[in-house]
């Protein structure tokens, strides 16, 4: 772990991989108004850097059009750079099931460009964005995200004190992120169509875009070689989801059960029962230690490890469920709610 003591800001450049998200615009936002000397936007998109160097005119702000997997342009963006969020990925569920390469591409390799490349130009730290869906993954999505969490400690288990710090971070559903379910139920509302709920009893974490930012926050402060880190996050099931989004923008449209999706679980885990047993509570978070058994033979196949037969997962169905009126609230502290209901002249509060 990197000392912390002497931080200033205001000698640190970030480079933010996927910078142009919805992730690194609200990282951005934190940064600059932290003092930071420069950040550095690295993405694929040209049309989203230009929309964003315009939209927030800021000289600390720097610009670099390259892919993660390509080397060559991810070295051109990490000299001098102090820090790492490496959010860049291929996130959707269905592209990367039909597309698994790609995520392999993008998510394994990419992130190892990204790491090597930290590591060559002795960045302070690195901090790698998962996903719930990494944990018993059974789409490509989750699969190639578990990899690439493998593959930051494979590099973590290499280093020292004095190198790179290696961690990751998972978290579960970001709440109204691009393409997912509730600005989907908030166009159907507002369309008067049915909401298209795929099972009622199915659960997801839930977690505000600002709580993701916190995590990767308290990852940076407090990472050492190798570790996961997760922030503990209340859960609801898709029919109490619907039925507030139903009672806060006081609509009549039916709700619709289509059935379960390609790819998908009934449930999401932040953690596995062996991570449980290795894992530190630290208050909202939760650090779970990398596994620093090497490659020696015979810990692995004849004397094994005592584990504690308590233990089980955390997942979304036995962490603590949101009631209807907390689910509520917490969709009315979304600033993108608030600007839905306003529109609408619904109650905001
Ligand atoms: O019409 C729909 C669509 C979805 N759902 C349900 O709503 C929940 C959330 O679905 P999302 O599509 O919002 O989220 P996913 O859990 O499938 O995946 C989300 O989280 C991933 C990260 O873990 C990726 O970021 C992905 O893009 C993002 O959509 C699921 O239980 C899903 O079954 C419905 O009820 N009705």
């Amino acid at each position: 772990m990197s000392d912390k003591s002497n931080f200033d800001p205001a000698e640190k450049t970030v480079l933010i991989t996927g910078g142009t998200g919805s992730f690194g615009k609200t990282m951005v936002s934190h940064l600059l108004a932290q003092g930071y000397k420069q950040i550095r936007i690295f993405s694929r998109d040209e049309w989203k850097q230009e929309d964003m160097r315009v939209r927030m005119a800021e000289p600390r702000l720097k610009f670099y059009i390259g892919d993660v997997r390509n080397r060559a342009s991810v070295d051109g963006a990490m000299e001098g750079v102090n820090m790492v969020f490496h959010a860049a990925a291929l996130k959707q569920v269905p592209s990367c099931e039909f597309f698994p390469m790609q995520a392999v591409e993008t998510n394994i390799i990419g992130s190892n460009n990204v790491l090597e490349s930290a590591v060559s130009n002795k960045v302070e730290s690195v901090v790698v964005l998962g996903t719930d869906k990494a944990v018993y993954p059974v789409n490509a999505m989750g699969m190639t995200k578990a990899v690439m969490e493998k593959v930051a400690q494979s590099i973590a288990r290499r280093l020292g004190e004095h190198d790179t710090t290696i961690s990751s971070v998972r978290y579960g559903n970001v709440m109204y992120s691009r393409g997912s379910v509730i600005p989907l139920f908030v166009r159907q509302i507002r369309e008067g169509n049915p909401i298209t709920i795929t099972e009622p009893t199915m659960s997801r974490f839930m977690l505000p875009l600002r709580d993701s930012v916190a995590l990767v926050e308290f990852a940076f402060n407090n990472a050492k070689q190798g570790d996961i880190f997760i922030k503990k996050a209340p859960a609801c099931t898709i029919g109490m989801l619907a039925q507030a989004m139903v009672e806060l923008f006081q609509s009549d449209t039916k709700i619709e059960t289509i059935g379960i999706r390609h790819g998908e679980k009934m449930f999401e885990a932040l953690a596995s029962v062996a991570e449980m047993q290795r894992s530190e509570d630290m208050g909202d978070f939760m650090r779970i230690s990398m596994d620093e058994r090497d490659l020696n033979y015979k810990r692995f196949f004849t004397e094994g490890e005592q584990l504690e037969p308590m233990a089980h997962d955390y997942d979304s169905h036995n962490t603590r469920q949101l009631t209807l009126e907390e689910m509520k609230a917490l969709l009315l502290s979304l600033p993108e709610i608030q600007s839905d209901l306003e529109e609408l002249g619904l109650p905001t509060s």
